[in-house]
């Protein structure tokens, strides 16, 4: 009855992964786009930039522009800092299913 029918789908790329990293799909990133739950694609990585958004330097609008999508482009646009990559780590959540990706980053960082 109380069967709880979970979003999560099945993964099969584990390969020699040692570390557990979610893999999470551009469908899922999307819906994440407004000031109570922001995503980010950068370099293939997933970040949930949420906590950020009123911290940024760069103001909060920009973020939001950009939320839900992946703003590798205008990421790198801005010659961000080292200090800037550094703190993405910060919201590192997973890393972006390969089907998905555009940036065709060969090797998404984990940290
Ligand atoms: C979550 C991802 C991002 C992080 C962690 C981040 C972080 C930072 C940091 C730390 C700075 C201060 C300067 C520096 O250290 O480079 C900064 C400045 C800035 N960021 Fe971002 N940023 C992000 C995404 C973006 C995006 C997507 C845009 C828009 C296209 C953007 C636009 C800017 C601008 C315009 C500044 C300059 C602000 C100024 O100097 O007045 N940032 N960002």
């Amino acid at each position: 009855m109380a069967s709880i029918e979970g979003n999560e789908q099945q993964e099969d790329s584990n390969e020699e992964n040692e570390v557990e990293v979610k893999v999470i799909r551009m469908s899922d990133v999307s819906v994440h786009s407004e000031a109570d739950s922001c995503w980010m694609v950068v370099n293939d990585n997933v970040y949930d930039i949420t906590q950020f958004l009123r911290e940024h330097p760069g103001g909060e609008d920009v973020l939001l522009e950009h939320g839900g999508r992946d703003a590798t482009e205008p990421f790198k646009e801005v010659a961000h800092s080292e200090d800037a990559s550094t703190t993405l780590q910060r919201f590192f959540i997973g890393i972006l299913h390969e089907d998905d990706r555009i940036n065709k980053t060969k090797k998404p960082k984990t940290y």
